[in-house]
């Protein structure tokens, strides 16, 4: 599973320094080393396990802990809470409001799993008493209409898409207005995948973005560069990638 060896390596590192008879700088070094190993190994950003080793080290200053400090628990906690950090990027992510309608667009690199995901999204929804709707703006990949109208129809789910349409970006519009007349609350729109080098790609996906979304694109690398990023989905937690990518972003 994705993580599970960094997560072992990680809890490894931490024991390693809990089962030591004296906690001094050489056990800390120890097991911060460890787990910055840990990290890189899983393709984490280095910048990220370099900022965390320095936060870490930072607030556990040995010298200045008091005798009767519990050595062991501080250290475990400062580890803690760095990592949650990375993982926190400091505001709430986008959340819909039931009732009025959301449009969420999907991006994401070619084969990643939006339109599996897209509408798991939906289906989650459709669950708790939202009205979801499937829109298909892809039209680079042969079959992506099908694909979506398969799952679609499978999970009862309402759908928009085109056989005969080449503009993404009228499609995603023109589903966008039939869900919305249609009271839907949660309107999906799924995209074609992308690599970090597809201009072209990256330009249609802004636009496709300005005319149903409307936000604006200011934020940083790749996919943040060209539209706002309101949260981010990782799938396929049951493959057996490294899983430190899915950290860094
Ligand atoms: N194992 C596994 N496979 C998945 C998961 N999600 C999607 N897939 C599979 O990954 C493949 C690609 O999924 P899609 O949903 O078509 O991905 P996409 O991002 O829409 O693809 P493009 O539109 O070509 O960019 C399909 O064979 C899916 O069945 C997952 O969570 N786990």
């Amino acid at each position: 599973m994705v993580l599970a060896d960094l997560g072992g390596r990680i809890s490894h590192a931490i024991q390693q320094m809990t089962n030591a008879t004296v906690i001094d700088e050489k056990v800390l070094n120890d097991c911060l080393n460890e787990i910055t190993r840990a990290l890189l190994s899983s393709d984490v950003q280095f910048q990220l396990v370099r900022d965390m080793q320095k936060n870490i080290k930072a607030i556990v200053n040995l010298d200045e802990l008091a005798a009767g400090h519990n050595k062991r628990r501080i250290i475990q906690q400062a580890i803690f809470n760095e990592l949650c950090k990375m993982l926190d990027p400091g505001k709430p992510s986008f959340t819909p409001k039931k009732g009025k309608p959301s449009i969420v667009m999907f991006v994401g690199l070619q084969g990643s799993g939006k339109t599996t995901t897209c509408t798991k999204y939906a289906h989650y929804h459709q669950k708790k008493g939202w009205k979801p709707a499937l829109v298909c703006s892809d039209t680079f990949r042969a079959g992506a209409f099908d694909q979506l109208k398969q799952n679609a129809t499978k999970a009862r789910i309402p759908f928009y898409g085109s056989y005969t349409e080449s503009d993404p970006v009228k499609i995603a519009v023109e589903g966008v207005e039939t869900f919305k007349k249609e009271y839907c609350d949660l309107i999906i729109v799924d995209t074609s995948g992308r690599h970090k080098q597809e201009a072209a790609l990256f330009e249609e996906m802004r636009q496709v973005s300005e005319a149903t979304v409307m936000s604006a694109f200011d934020q940083a690398q790749a996919f943040k560069l060209s539209v706002p990023v309101g949260a981010v989905i990782i799938t396929k937690m049951d493959g057996h990638a490294k899983g430190g990518g899915a950290l860094s972003a």
